[in-house]
């Protein structure tokens, strides 16, 4: 018989409960045994789950208070010196501190592949020494052994570990694994004592481009591994295919290779070909683990079988293509929604049962999985014929308008009369978008989503936040406006749940960094906004005062990437059609008098795809629809872009081919690290490098802007640069913003003040 292996299980839980506890014990609300409680509950609940749901190889130490890289990072004792640790198990509260700060900066966050979820990036030394300092992956072993359940453990592999982190002075962090290994093999001969018989290695940095040096490395790496203790290593690779590594990462020696066969089909024929070693088993990734549609099981079915027949059942695992961390728990809690619709939707729960309904048509054959199978067969037809799947109307014009998309006049003509109609002074300061949601803000809103607030008085509410805001915007002084995004939930769900061809979930949620989840909207059709969706907001704030008030719309390309998308239509043409429904928006903000236009594009740099060869396609693709988002406004409304979270320097020509008007960068929270390329690359537009780092709750010192306001000034002209944060400021409390923002203006102003005396002496 196969087996079926999980990979990995939403952590978060079915109700946010971790999410609870850990903000709960910041908060002082728990102790930290109450955490402790809290996280062993929902690791039993888990486990019970995949139990019950027929999973043969049920991870553990797949759970993470808060983020699985840092657990790596604690348990190999790669604490930084800034910390102050001198050996020993590492607490709660420096685990918290390395992941948000606190008497020192944490650890920097960046996107996990080309994924929503962010982890904490690793800090190497030359000369950094490892050591084993936590027994994590053991006692979450022996916690599901006393519950009667035979786990897997999870340990992210240590070349993945090692690349995955920043080495100090730019070395290749490589160069560590000869000290790393025996912390590895330390780990995995206590594993093996504690009775496991397989471990679970993840190297997901294996579908990257990687040298030959490089994977020789991995290859004497897991030599050593397989000498450490008799456990059975899987070792497991995802978010790709192995490319030219594939015969080299086949031989190694392993017990267990997954291989991601949604993403890198290619393998179905290197597996028809393939030497099969004794022993190996082979773990087949085919339920997309980045998607939430029900599978096409019929299609599945045809590759599994010879597989199955070279391999023999005992040998052949089927899984999902990659751990279910990026899906939310359970379709079955969308009470909300049209069960026919729900029926075509696959969360962690529903990709488990679709594993095991694959087994039981492998070993039962057809007839006897015959009611289950019609009914998965019936959920994918049903999809296929709603009407809002294939609207020839939204087809037909979004080609019409994509072939007239008109070109705008040069930089240099636009800046003229951008300059002239909106009168800013050098420096302009401005903020990215959104103010601090509240408990109040939140709270109006469940109100108003529950019944308990009429929809007239949470227009009024919302009415009071915006004024609220824009008179103390004005009264600091900035120059640009922005009415502070009070009604949104989130940048990419308050559009979607406005779009035709979306479905937004109650319970969808899936983890975005630490406690902070998203609810990645569902895109199952044709895209198209039947109204204006920010234009009443919008032209409220401007009627309240005379400076410009930027309108703020998120670009195609984040809506995408953001969401969840439909699997029958490709990425691009997916994106030309959000980015027409944008354009509408953008055409009626000009319209109603709005003069600059910012259209979010944090998630542009994380699409891009995984291996360099297949980046200039996407970045070709990504930036027209960008431009077709604005495509027809006049020369002189203001279109503005922003980005963070990401590094920039290896997209500064698609930035550039982007033609905005002007750019605001995540820039502070790396001293201004990307800014150099970016001054390079000679952009022709106004550049706002983040002078204030939002992710901390720090409040900068007027000196401190004023130094990144002073290095942005020399490596660019400073007619180009504008001041402003890094990001929106939603996440932040009020009491840090306004004297953050105050700080600010008072550091432009002076800086100001320096470049017009420096020009007239
Ligand atoms: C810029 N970032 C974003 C990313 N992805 C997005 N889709 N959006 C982004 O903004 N990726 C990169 C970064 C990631 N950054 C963040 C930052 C902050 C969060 C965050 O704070 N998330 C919140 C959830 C936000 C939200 O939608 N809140 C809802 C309330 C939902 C809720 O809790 N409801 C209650 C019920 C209330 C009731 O009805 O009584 C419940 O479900 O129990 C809202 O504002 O209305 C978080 O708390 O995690 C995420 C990513
Ligand atoms: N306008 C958004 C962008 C976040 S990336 C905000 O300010 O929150
Ligand atoms: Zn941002």
């Amino acid at each position: 018989m196969t087996w079926i292996a999980t990979l990995g299980f939403p952590r978060i839980g079915r109700r946010r409960e971790l999410k609870r506890a850990v903000e709960g014990y910041f908060a002082g609300r728990l102790t930290a045994a109450e955490l402790a409680d809290a996280a062993a509950n929902l690791r039993a609940e888990r486990w019970r789950l995949q139990h019950q749901l027929g999973v043969d190889l049920i991870p553990a130490n797949d759970f993470s208070l808060y983020d699985h890289v840092l657990d790596t990072a604690v348990m190999v004792g790669a604490v930084p010196a800034r910390f102050g640790w001198t050996g020993g198990p590492v607490g709660l509260d420096l685990y918290f501190e390395m992941a948000r700060g606190g008497r020192v900066p944490p650890l920097e966050m960046t996107k996990w592949f080309d994924t929503n979820y962010h982890y904490l990036v690793p800090e190497f030394t030359p000369d950094q020494a490892f050591a084993l300092t936590s027994r994590k992956p053991v006692d979450e072993f022996c916690e599901a052994r006393a519950l009667g359940i035979r786990t897997v453990p999870v340990l992210l592999g240590p070349v993945s570990f090692l690349l995955l982190g920043k080495m100090a002075g730019g070395g290749h962090p490589l160069a560590l694994l000869s000290r790393l290994l025996p912390v590895y093999e330390e780990v995995l001969r206590q594993l093996h004592a504690a009775g496991a018989a397989w471990v679970q290695l993840d190297e997901p940095c294996l579908v990257l481009d990687r040298t030959a040096e490089e994977m020789a490395q991995v290859s004497a790496a897991y030599e050593r591994l397989a000498a450490a203790a008799p456990v059975k290593v899987m070792l497991v690779t995802y978010f790709g295919g192995l490319g030219e590594h594939f015969e080299r990462v086949w031989s190694l020696p392993v017990h267990g290779i997954h291989l991601d066969l949604v993403r890198a089909p290619e393998h179905w024929d290197d597996l028809a070909r393939v030497r099969v070693p004794d022993e190996r088993v082979v773990s087949l990734g085919v339920i997309d683990g980045r998607n939430v549609w029900r599978a096409d099981l019929d299609a599945v079915l045809p590759r599994v079988s010879p597989v199955l027949a070279r391999f023999g059942g005992e040998r052949v695992v089927l899984a999902p293509s990659c751990p279910l961390l990026h899906v939310p728990w359970d379709a079955a809690q969308e009470g909300k929604l049209d069960p026919k619709v729900r029926s075509w939707l696959s969360f962690a729960v529903q990709k488990l049962e679709e594993l095991h309904l694959l087994r039981r048509a492998l070993d039962e054959g057809e007839d006897g999985v015959r009611e289950a199978w019609s009914a998965q067969r019936a959920a994918l037809a049903s999809r296929r014929a709603h009407p809002g799947v294939v609207r020839q109307d939204v087809r037909a014009r979004v080609e019409a308008v994509a072939a007239e998309a008109p070109a705008r006049a040069p930089r240099a003509v636009r800046r003229r009369l951008q300059k002239d109609r909106l009168g800013l002074p050098l420096l302009p300061t401005t903020t990215i978008g959104s103010f601090p949601q509240t408990e109040a803000v939140r709270r109006a809103r469940a109100d108003a989503r529950q019944g308990r607030m009429a929809p007239e008085a949470y227009a009024s509410f919302l009415r009071e936040q915006i004024a609220r805001c824009v008179r103390r915007q004005e009264a600091l002084g900035l120059d640009v406006l922005v009415h502070g995004e009070f009604e949104r939930t989130d940048m990419v769900e308050y559009f979607a749940e406005q779009l035709d061809g979306f479905l937004v979930t109650e319970h969808g949620w899936v983890q975005s960094y630490g406690t902070r989840c998203v609810k990645p909207p569902v895109i199952y059709g044709d895209v198209a906004r039947p109204r204006p969706m920010t234009v009443a907001w919008t032209t409220y704030a401007q009627s309240l005062t005379d400076r410009p008030v930027k309108g703020m719309l998120t670009g195609p390309v984040t809506i995408l990437q953001w969401s969840f998308v439909r699997d029958d239509l490709s990425r691009e043409a997916v994106c030309r059609q959000i980015a027409v429904a944008i354009r509408d928006e953008v055409l009626d903000l000009e319209r109603a008098g709005i003069r600059v236009i910012q259209i979010d594009e944090p998630a542009l740099r994380e699409g891009l795809p995984l291996r360099r060869a297949d980046r200039a396609l996407y970045l070709d693709w990504a930036v027209a629809c960008f431009r077709l988002a604005y495509a027809g406004v006049r020369d002189e409304t203001q279109i503005h872009t922003h980005m963070c979270y990401a590094e920039f320097s290896d997209i500064t020509s698609a930035i550039a081919a982007m033609d905005v008007d002007v750019i605001s960068l995540e820039a502070a929270r790396s001293g201004m690290a990307d800014l150099p390329s970016i001054a390079a690359a000679r952009l022709s537009c106004d550049i706002g490098p983040g002078v204030y780092d939002i992710h901390s709750p720090r409040i900068p010192e007027v000196a401190e802007v004023r130094a990144l306001l002073a290095k942005a000034c020399t490596l660019l002209p400073p007619e180009q640069v504008w001041v402003n944060p890094d990001c929106g400021l939603k996440t932040r409390r009020e009491e840090e913003v306004w004297p953050a923002l105050t700080h600010m203006i008072t550091a432009a102003r002076e800086m100001r003040e320096t470049l017009t005396q420096a020009a007239r002496s």
